[in-house]
């Protein structure tokens, strides 16, 4: 994995702002399609975006197998893997986090 659009100072970045940065990256990639960054070879694989899904469904899988066992370490990192391919997900749909925001927020 490679450093964030911000040249890697995550440190900096406070915790309300991840997912913005995060999707900021994201879109970054797709517009340039570094090479060597997994994230840009999500939007140029061969499978299309079938390659995004089948990501979310082995991430969805790894997340709920790593409930069962309790493990809450691995639940942290599976889920972290779920919800970044979810916004490489959007970012192919021209969807972005605000979208999911604003869902979120109308349910409250
Ligand atoms: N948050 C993530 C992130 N989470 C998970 N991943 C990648 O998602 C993949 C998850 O796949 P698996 O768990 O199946 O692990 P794997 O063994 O590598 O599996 P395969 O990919 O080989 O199938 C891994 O290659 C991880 O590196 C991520 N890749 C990138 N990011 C972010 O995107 C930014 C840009 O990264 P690049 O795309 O490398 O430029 C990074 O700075 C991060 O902030």
């Amino acid at each position: 994995m490679s450093e964030g659009s911000d040249g890697g100072e995550s440190a900096e970045i406070p915790d309300e702002a991840v997912l913005d940065a995060l999707f900021a990256t994201i879109e970054d990639r797709k517009e340039r399609l570094p090479e060597g960054s997994y994230t840009a070879s999500l939007f140029t694989h061969e499978k299309g975006e079938n390659a995004v899904l089948e990501k979310i469904g082995e991430e969805a899988t790894e997340t709920i197998l790593a409930a069962k066992d309790d493990d809450d370490e691995e639940l942290r990192a599976e889920a972290a893997d779920l919800v970044y391919h979810l916004l490489v997900l959007f970012a192919r749909k021209d969807l972005d986090v605000a979208d999911l925001q604003t869902e979120l927020r109308d349910r409250f």
